[in-house]
């Protein structure tokens, strides 16, 4: 069972603030926090999240996080020693997340009483948690996905909010911008954005619960477009990788960058035309992606697929270069080649295309910067389509 928080800043003080027992009027309900998920940026969400609770007194002290159970190579369980030292050992070692989070492995439990939802799991494992907690969340929960990534039906393309709110019945905002979870760890300045869809109100206390001096938040109407950049980067931060294990350079890198970008941004408005062009220039859209293309995981695990020739798979690089950390790239890279196969786009998006057939060794990893049959578009930067 995991432990419990007091709260320091009780009822008394919000009463003697607004209303309260005095006038007649109870205080305004605290809100309760969860974050489902506790990898790398999971555990720095939380530890962000905990030390504004801690200041603010709209918001309980305590914030609950799930752990997906696991045990350690010392026999112990991850979410009590997360509880015991106040340290997620294994995806964020060496940060202290705040007194005030709860690692609990119990999912059900974790989120029963929350009405501040923070979604912060690999992609994959959204639709499966979803289903677990349906009708067992509270009816006026509200949500967040830091998740980036997206999931193909036969539909069609399914952003992982909107998973969230088809199958949970809740509103459900997004944060995405350029947050490499360990330098935000030891508290180096970066930005994200907020992307909602109409209330104006929720968008801003989502930004007063993250925002923080070294994580400058803030909130734009456009969840699609924000939630998008965030996914696409990956696929873009895979081809940045790969360039660099071809050790092609600096320029051959911009390159890769900037025809990702397009192929972001034209992608984005193909899906959902409502996606705004000023999005891409919020961190969800260019800073992430340069952050990314320069120091994320996908990055440096497509580096050594080049370094390889291809010869090892991208679960075996993934497996020993993040024990336990997990690629969204790479499963992303399929699910837009799917889209732009069933909707017969696929000559319009090179670089995607390109990224997802390397990874499937299809091609060889020089496929990237190579002007070929399969990439006839590869290096031609007119175009006539409106949406480039
Ligand atoms: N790490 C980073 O720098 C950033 C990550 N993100 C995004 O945040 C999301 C979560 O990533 P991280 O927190 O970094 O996770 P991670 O990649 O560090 O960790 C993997 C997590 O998955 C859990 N897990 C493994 N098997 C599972 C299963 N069957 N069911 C449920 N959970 C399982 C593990 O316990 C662990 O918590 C991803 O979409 C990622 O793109 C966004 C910004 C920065
Ligand atoms: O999303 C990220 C930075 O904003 C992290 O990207 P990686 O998953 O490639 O590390």
């Amino acid at each position: 069972m995991a432990p419990s928080v007091e709260d320091s800043n009780n009822n008394t003080a919000a009463a003697a603030i607004g209303g309260g027992v005095e006038n007649g009027t109870p205080p305004p309900e605290k809100s309760r926090v969860t974050v489902v998920g506790s990898g790398n940026w999971g555990s720095v969400a939380a530890k962000l999240i905990a030390s504004n609770t801690l200041k603010l007194n709209s918001f309980h002290d305590e914030v609950r996080m799930w752990v997906f159970e696991e045990t350690l190579p010392t026999g112990e369980k991850l979410s009590e020693v997360i509880n015991r030292t106040n340290e997620n050992v294994k995806y964020l070692p060496g940060i202290k997340l705040g007194k005030n989070v709860i690692a609990d492995p119990n999912l059900e439990n974790a989120v029963k009483d929350a009405n501040m939802l923070v979604f912060v799991t690999p992609h994959q494992f959204m639709e499966g948690i979803c289903k677990r907690i349906v009708g067992k969340i509270r009816k006026d929960a509200e949500a967040i996905s830091l998740i980036k990534g997206m999931e193909v039906k036969k539909e069609g393309p399914c952003m992982i909010s909107s998973l969230i709110s088809e199958q949970l019945g809740i509103n459900c905002c997004v944060l995405m911008g350029a947050n490499i979870a360990n330098e935000i760890a030891v508290e180096k300045f970066s930005e994200a954005t907020v992307g909602y869809r109409k209330s104006k109100d929720i968008a801003e206390k989502w930004v007063q619960l993250f925002n923080i001096s070294y994580f400058n938040v803030s909130a734009v109407q456009d969840v699609e477009g924000v939630e998008l950049c965030g996914t696409l980067k990956n696929v873009v931060a895979i081809a940045a990788g790969l360039v660099d294990g071809l050790e092609m350079g600096n320029n051959t890198k911009a390159a890769i960058m900037r025809i990702g970008l397009r192929e972001m941004k034209a992608f984005s408005k193909l899906l959902f035309p409502s996606v705004k062009d000023s999005t891409f220039f919020e961190s969800c859209g260019v800073a992430d992606l340069i952050t990314t293309c320069l120091g994320g995981r996908n990055r440096k695990c497509a580096e050594a697929f080049a370094r390889n020739g291809g010869k090892r798979s991208f679960d075996e690089l993934e497996a020993e270069m993040l024990q336990g950390q997990k690629l969204q790239g790479v499963s992303t890279a399929k699910e837009v080649y799917e889209v732009l196969r069933h909707r017969g786009w696929l000559e319009l998006f090179p670089l995607f295309s390109t990224v997802h057939e390397i990874c499937i060794g299809r091609l060889p990893p020089t496929a990237i910067v190579e002007y070929s049959e399969h990439t006839p578009k590869f290096s031609l930067v007119g175009g006539s389509n409106q949406f480039f």
